[in-house]
């Protein structure tokens, strides 16, 4: 590679629509030469599986949190990237890299303006963060990554505005937290936002000098994981299909239950009455979004897989519940009876 690829950090907390919003932007034309670099939280990843791109063009860091494990693995992503065909041909225009909701985008901004094994390839263009317009104001209150994610933000972009109008409060709040951000309240207006990052670094990263850029995100003095501490993320996977009906039933009771603490749920799940079609779930708390079914498998894998994340739950309780109403037999519809 001879000159420096730009990257542009997408980032936004848990659910708040990352992936939709890569997903759009990848489908618009021109995107071709765009690399995507995915970090997930949890031991099985599956944002991978839910990102339409090619398999070369993807770069994943399934190894926990960005920010903990992150600074060698980043590089190490890095340079497999570069080793790359696209790379190596010299076809790749841009990098997008997709933190997890949970990361702290310090350590990422650092490694990416700081690491002397980055410099001269990688260059940070900005950086995005979705604001998701339901759950925001609650989400700033509890997690302060999520006011550290808007705060370096050089686009806030607001999602599911179909849904709410964001709040009055909420956009003074983001004004408050990140004065310099461009926001965007619509669909249509965030992706444009996020494709001009792209082709256009943000003015704040570009009229810095280095050496100064740095001091804006000191490095994290911390070696272990500083998220709160009851936070957890645990996959549920079944190699059974499982029956609608107890699925759905499930499904419902421990969004009811536990609705709140459930940072985020997020699924392929096989149904034994479809087989060939995973159901996609997503739930942010106790919104769970019209589950989805995909055309066919993304992999060979056809196993249901299930990343919770979630405050202060036992999930090995959810598993076990799941386990109970995977038992249940599918409700007998009456008979028709004769005339
Ligand atoms: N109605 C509506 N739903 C949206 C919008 N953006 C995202 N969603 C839904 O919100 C859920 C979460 O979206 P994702 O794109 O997976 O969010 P994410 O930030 O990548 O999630 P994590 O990877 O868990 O951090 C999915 O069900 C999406 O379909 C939007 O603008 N409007």
């Amino acid at each position: 590679m001879t000159k420096a690829v730009p990257v542009t950090v997408l980032t936004g907390f848990l659910g708040s629509g990352k992936t939709t919003l890569l997903n759009r932007l990848l489908r618009e034309p021109g995107m071709h030469g765009t690399a995507v670099v995915i970090n997930e939280f949890g031991s099985v990843g599956l944002d991978h599986d839910l990102v339409d791109h090619t398999e070369e063009n993807m770069v994943l860091l399934a190894n926990g949190c960005i920010c903990c494990t992150i600074r060698g693995d980043l590089v190490d992503a890095f340079e497999r990237l570069a080793q790359t065909p696209a790379a190596q041909q010299g076809e790749l225009r841009h990098v997008v890299l997709e933190t997890t909701g949970l990361a702290d985008p310090a350590p990422i901004l650092h490694t990416l303006m700081g690491d002397p094994r980055m410099q001269g390839a990688w260059r940070l263009a900005g950086v995005a963060c979705t604001v998701d317009a339901c759950h925001a104001m609650a989400t700033l209150d509890q997690h302060p990554e999520a006011v550290k994610q808007a705060a370096v933000a050089d686009r806030l972009l607001l999602t599911k505005t179909d849904l709410q109008p964001a709040p009055d409060a909420l956009m003074q709040r983001l004004r408050a937290i990140n004065p310099l951000a461009e926001i965007r309240t619509d669909a249509d207006g965030a992706l444009s936002a996020l494709q001009a990052l792209l082709v256009r670094p943000a003015a704040a990263f570009t009229a810095l000098p280095a050496e100064n850029r740095s001091s804006f995100f000191p490095a994290s003095t911390s070696t272990g994981s500083h998220h709160d501490d009851r936070i957890r993320s645990h996959v549920i996977v079944r190699d059974q299909p499982l029956s609608r009906e107890g699925f759905f039933a499930w499904l419902d009771m421990i969004a009811k239950m536990r609705g709140d603490d459930l940072l985020r749920v997020k699924g392929l799940v096989h149904l034994s009455d479809d087989p060939e079609h995973p159901l996609v779930i997503h739930g942010v708390q106790h919104l769970f979004h019209p589950p989805e079914t995909l055309p066919r498998w993304p992999s060979e894998d056809r196993r249901t897989r299930i990343v919770f994340i979630t405050r202060g739950i036992d999930a090995e309780d959810i598993d076990a519940t799941l386990s109970v109403f995977e038992r249940r037999r599918p409700r007998r519809t009456p008979a028709p009876q004769p005339d």
